[in-house]
């Protein structure tokens, strides 16, 4: 087995971890230097050409804080900028290490290690520091995408969030997904799952905006016989059937203040009670959360408790707009039309540049979401064997230029189908909502998922 060349200093208190970590590292890399003492740190950075600290946090006996292991990153980047620096971290230190990567670590390994773990992380620092850039996450050369996991893209902003998935995946850390419709956060919260040690059991997703003020309880904590007039049967709730999983919220920030109240008492608790009963349950969740609205002006503006924010943003994962990734449109109608031209049988079909800069000049309101079905549309609809901007409907450039009023066809006397007054009201209510697909469907009684299907069949 050929050796990767670069030079690891480990530096930990611990004999039995500088010996493990030695007999491990030398094995995969050119050289492995120790010492228990991080006050050589500084000679051993200038004596040596280092490329990459394994650095301890905790180092006098019974420390837990960490303290000195921010210290001692300081002083790693005062001595040599350009070292890699990979922290350990027992495994509650979550919260700290991401402290520790905003403050310059590169990255950060959980102890004890997991060897092939820990290998492939060196392995991933070393490659970096001799290409002098960030590492991509999950390149695959097939053809021109670019995949990680179910994602396609390799603009910048979705390097970052791939490479925070990495980071924070396998940690039980509360992760708070943000962004439009449509870019991904549910992609990336069961990508979080896939990545933890609960990949195994439930990933339990509930809508919050589908969900009723009155049913709320009975839905996510559970409810026995005869709690309720329709309780005919005992029942779970998704929190207890998200036992030893992950609990995915989506749209957290559709809740109105007394239901906040109530969740953050089962989160600060870790206890559920179902409805009807007065016994509490343990319950043993990682807690993804997702939301498309601006949950910090919310906090400002008193619609949304900070206590709650608090509890569920300990890592935050931002998921950037369509329109501020234009290589990443590109790709992703390669993806999209190779997948279509599979699935309606229409090998032939292509698409000439003109069509394909119109798709990486329009604005998508609906992101990657609406990309897929405008694809899916105009793969069924298109004539030749060439794809034609026109394919698209692609609105002009505006936030709500899909739902203008004008586009709306009042239907005539005679034309008062079921069929078109559905349309007219899925329209007007979009109007009414400037495109917000969650208070549009709140205000039609239907979930999302229904009106993205009405929308889908009425080619709005
Ligand atoms: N980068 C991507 N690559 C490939 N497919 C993607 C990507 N981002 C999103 N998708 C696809 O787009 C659709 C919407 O994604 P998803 O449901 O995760 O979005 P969302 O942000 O949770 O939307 P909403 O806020 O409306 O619930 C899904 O079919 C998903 O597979």
């Amino acid at each position: 087995m050929s050796k990767t060349a670069c030079q690891i200093l480990i530096v930990d208190d611990e004999d039995d971890i500088l010996t493990a970590g030695r007999l491990l590292l030398k094995q995969h890399f050119t050289s492995v230097i120790t010492t228990s003492d991080p006050y050589q740190i500084p000679a051993i950075l200038t004596e040596q050409p280092i490329d990459v600290v394994l650095l301890d946090m905790n180092y006098s006996a019974g420390a837990t804080s960490s303290k000195e292991g921010f210290y001692w990153l300081k002083q790693v980047k005062q001595t040599n900028p350009n070292v890699t620096v990979i922290l350990m971290t027992a495994y509650g230190d979550i919260e700290l290490a991401v402290r520790a990567l905003k403050e310059g670590a590169s990255d950060f390994v959980l102890k004890p290690w997991k060897n092939d773990k820990l290998v492939a992380i060196l392995k991933s620092a070393c490659q970096q520091r001799q290409q002098g850039a960030s590492p991509t996450i999950g390149q695959t050369n097939q053809g021109n995408t670019f995949h990680y996991g179910e994602f396609i893209g390799v603009s910048p902003a979705m390097q970052r969030v791939y490479q925070t998935i990495e980071k924070v995946g396998a940690t039980d850390a509360n992760v708070l997904i943000l962004g439009e419709n449509g870019t991904g956060k549910e992609v990336a919260a069961r990508a979080l799952h896939q990545r933890s040690h609960r990949a195994g059991n439930a990933f339990e997703k509930v809508d919050l905006g589908a969900v009723s003020e009155t049913l709320f309880e009975s839905e996510l904590f559970g409810h026995a016989k005869g709690a309720f007039t329709d309780a005919k049967e005992e029942r779970i709730g998704r929190m207890e059937a998200a036992n030893g999983g992950t609990l995915f919220l989506d749209e957290i920030g559709n809740l109105s203040l007394a239901l906040q109240a109530k969740l953050l008492t089962v989160l600060q608790s870790r206890q559920v009670v179902r409805l009807g009963t007065n016994k509490p349950r343990p319950i043993d969740i990682r807690l993804i959360c997702a939301t498309n609205m601006p949950l910090y002006d919310m906090v400002r503006q008193g619609t949304f408790r900070q206590d709650l924010l608090y509890r569920i943003n300990t890592v935050e994962i931002k998921l950037p707009p369509l329109r501020e990734r234009k290589e990443d449109v590109r790709l992703l109608a390669n993806h999209f039309l190779k997948a279509y031209s599979q699935k309606y049988n229409r090998p032939d079909l292509g698409m000439n540049p003109q069509t394909m800069h119109r798709l990486t000049e329009y604005h998508w309101p609906g992101n990657v979401r609406e990309l897929d079905h405008a694809m899916e549309r105009a793969v069924i609809l298109c004539d030749g064997n060439e794809l034609h901007a026109d394919d698209f409907y692609l609105a002009p450039n505006q936030s709500t230029a899909n739902y203008r009023e004008e586009a709306a066809p009042v239907p005539t006397e005679g034309d008062y189908t079921l069929e078109a007054l559905e349309k007219m009201m899925v329209q007007k209510v979009l109007i009414k909502h400037a495109g917000n697909i969650t208070h549009a469907a709140k205000e039609l009684g239907i979930t999302r998922t229904a009106l993205y299907r009405r929308i889908e069949k009425h080619g709005l």
